[in-house]
């Protein structure tokens, strides 16, 4: 399986020390960008306000984005992205692992978004390798592996909603 390239819109609003988008950079799994302009066209964004969920049907396109911004202004920033023509996914039903919203569903930082992606696309490997850079990262998967091992078999979104329906 290839590596999907991974990129992170930065919108500079989080503590550099807790961001997990600058950790990943620093061991250069991500690419960092601050302008919207230099996002790839076509790529996977993952967004939790999609209409569309995220399944292995995508799993032909190469790049995907994370927004890396505060909680507070996901409402406000997304829908600057859409006139990028970027394909919007909603991650399905799962929890996140990291001390800031340990146990909640659905809100994942942008490492877990990551990883919960790539596992679902079928990159294992990759997931893992982010979750790595993380003392709470083998939790993640420890907490979701049976969600996301039934969300990569899913053959589209209408299946991965069929699925999250009886997680919920
Ligand atoms: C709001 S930022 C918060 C980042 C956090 N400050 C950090 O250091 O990682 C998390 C990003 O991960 C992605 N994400 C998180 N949960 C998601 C979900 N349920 N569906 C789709 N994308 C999600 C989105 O791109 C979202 O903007």
């Amino acid at each position: 399986m290839k590596d999907f390239r991974l990129h992170i819109y930065h919108a500079r609003q989080c503590d550099p020390k807790k961001c997990t988008g600058k950790r990943l950079k620093k061991f250069d799994l991500v690419r960092l960008h601050e302008k919207i302009h230099s996002l790839p066209k076509g790529s996977i964004l993952l967004d939790p306000m999609a209409e569309k969920s995220l399944s292995p049907a995508d799993s032909k396109i190469s790049d995907m984005i994370v927004l890396d911004c505060s909680w507070n202004t996901v409402e406000e920033i997304f829908p600057k992205l859409l006139r990028r023509k970027l394909q919007h996914r909603a991650l399905p039903y799962l929890l996140a692992s990291n001390p800031v919203n340990f146990g909640k569903p659905f809100k994942l930082n942008s490492a877990e978004a990551f990883a919960a992606a790539l596992y679902i696309l079928g990159n294992k490997d990759q997931a893992e390798k982010i979750l790595s850079k993380f003392r709470w990262g083998h939790t993640f998967l420890e907490l979701n592996r049976e969600p996301l091992e039934d969300y990569s078999k899913a053959n589209n979104s209408e299946d991965i909603i069929q699925i999250q329906n009886e997680y919920i």
